[in-house]
Parts: C-alpha cells; sequence; structure tokens
C-alpha cells in the first residue's frame, strides 16, 4: 500500500491574484487557468486539507488604475471587489465541476448571489471539507486582496498565507523591471517592510506579522507546486518573523 504522509498544514489560505487567471490574455479569465487550478486545490484537498480562498480581480478592475483614469476612487474600488466576486464565481464553477463542494462567502452583501461572510460559518464549512472562497475583499475601499488573504487567514486561524503569483518569489527588486534582481529564500516582515519590497502591500505585510501569520509567496505557474508545499516543499519565499 502507498505511504500517505500527513500533510505539513491543517489549513491554508491561499491568494490567486486576478491576474494570474487571465492566463495568456489582457483581460478576463481564461478557463484552463481554472481548471488547472482545480486540479491543484483537488490534490490538496485529497489529502485532508483545508482551503480557504482569496481571488483578486486586478484581471479585470482595479481602483487604483480606474482613478487614474479619471473615476472616483472608491467607486473604483467598489468595481474592483465585485470583480473579484466574478473570479470566485467562475472559480467556483472550476471547483464544482472538478466534484469539490464550494461555498462563496462575499464581504459585501449579495442575497441570492453568494453567501455574506461570517467567520464561524466559513470555519465550519472548511471543518466540513468545503473549500471556501472569499470576495470582495475586506469589503473596504483602499484595501488590497492580499490585505483580505491576511485577515482571512488570521481569522480562520490558517497555518499559512500561500501568495500564488507570477514570479516565484521576493526579490531585491522586482524582477520584472531589474533583471539583476536576485530572490531571497527566506526574509522577516521587518526585511520587507524596511526594505519596501513591492510584492505585497505593506499594509498586509503589517497584519501578518501582528499575527505572526506566516506566508509564502511561489510561482502559480510551476506544475505541482501546490501539494510539493504541503509536504515540506520549499518553493518560492517565506516570510516570517525570524528567519530560518
Ligand atoms: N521585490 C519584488 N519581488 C518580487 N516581485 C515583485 C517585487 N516588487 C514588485 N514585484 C511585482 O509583484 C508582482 C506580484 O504581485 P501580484 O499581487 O501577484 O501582482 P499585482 O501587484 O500585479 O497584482 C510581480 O508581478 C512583480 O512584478
Ligand atoms: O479589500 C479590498 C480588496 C480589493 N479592493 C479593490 O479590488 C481591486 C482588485 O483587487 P487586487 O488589486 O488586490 O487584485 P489582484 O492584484 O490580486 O488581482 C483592488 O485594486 C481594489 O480596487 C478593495 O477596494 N478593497
Amino acid at each position: 500500500m502507498a505511504e500517505h504522509k500527513s500533510p505539513k498544514y491543517k489549513r491554508i489560505l491561499l491568494k490567486l491574484s486576478g491576474e494570474a487567471l487571465m492566463g495568456d490574455m489582457d483581460f478576463g479569465i481564461d478557463p484552463k487557468v481554472l481548471d488547472r487550478m482545480a486540479l491543484e486545490i483537488g490534490q490538496l484537498r485529497g489529502i485532508g486539507v483545508q482551503i480557504g480562498l482569496v481571488i483578486g480581480g486586478g484581471n479585470l478592475f482595479r481602483g487604483k488604475a480606474l482613478s487614474e483614469a479619471g473615476l472616483d476612487r472608491v467607486a473604483g474600488d467598489h468595481m474592483g471587489m465585485l470583480a473579484t466576486v466574478m473570479n470566485a464565481l467562475a472559480m467556483r464553477d472550476a471547483l464544482e465541476r472538478a466534484n469539490m463542494p464550494t461555498r462563496v462567502m462575499s464581504a459585501i452583501p449579495m442575497s441570492g448571489v453568494v453567501d455574506h461572510y461570517d467567520r464561524r460559518s466559513a470555519i465550519r464549512a472548511l471543518e466540513g471539507g468545503d473549500v471556501v472562497i472569499f470576495s470582495a475583499g475586506t469589503g473596504n475601499p483602499f484595501f488590497t486582496t492580499d490585505s483580505a488573504a491576511c485577515l482571512r487567514g488570521i481569522e480562520i486561524n490558517a497555518d499559512v498565507v500561500l501568495k500564488a503569483t507570477n514570479v516565484d518569489g521576493v526579490y531585491t527588486a522586482d524582477p520584472k523591471k531589474d533583471p539583476n534582481a536576485e530572490k531571497y529564500d527566506c526574509l522577516t516582515y521587518q526585511e520587507v517592510l524596511e526594505k519596501q519590497l513591492g510584492v505585497m502591500d505593506l499594509t498586509a505585510i503589517c497584519l501578518a506579522r501582528d499575527h505572526n501569520m506566516p506566508l509564502r509567496v511561489y510561482d502559480m505557474n510551476e506544475p505541482g507546486v501546490l501539494a510539493r508545499l504541503m509536504t515540506g516543499g520549499d518553493d518560492g519565499t517565506l516570510i516570517v518573523s525570524e528567519e530560518k
């Protein structure tokens, strides 16, 4: 009989950037990316990991970009948050097609479309094996879904917040702009703040630091990476209170 190691984490909060859902497109959602993510999430669920998801909205709308184009910032942020709900509905569809029971909760009440966010129901659903998608960010303008991921991760007592993105970790500078940037394997919250490393917004880092929530930034385009992380893999960059 095959040997089954118990996973490193019992409960995770996985943050998927909206942009990652575009795949090779310039806007919108690539169903192939959703199906691939559903497959990877299914592998984790199969080994008993409880999964909370926060999905960004940058593939559709970002408040800051809309306000730079002349729209009111708060209206733009509301559009950004609604975009995360659209992404969550698309992700739920992919997860349910892959036979995973899924709950979508929204920080903004949206009766008849998705459930309103409720921490206790979310924890019950996670314990019952549902994948829970937390949508509409924090429900407040001027925040990001990275902050929402740290907030929900802390609220549901996740063991780690995993930020799945399009770079393979945190670098000394933005690797898309600086070809000489070097990757860190491990960093402290304080180093990220002092060096102003832009991979996650500083509000999110402060929240994680204040509640000692480990963060890992990794490349979601690497096949099998999520399952590897569950069995002690060290892909990407770990951000913690003290360097390991
Ligand atoms: N020091 C850094 N290390 C790694 N990535 C960085 C850094 N500074 C900025 N970035 C950028 O952060 C992006 C990842 O963050 P993400 O939230 O997924 O995307 P976005 O900010 O476009 O929504 C990468 O595309 C990368 O270009
Ligand atoms: O708590 C939140 C989370 C998100 N947003 C808005 O929703 C957009 C999409 O989220 P984000 O940029 O974090 O998505 P990602 O970069 O992960 O795709 C943001 O630009 C904001 O305009 C917000 O106002 N409050």
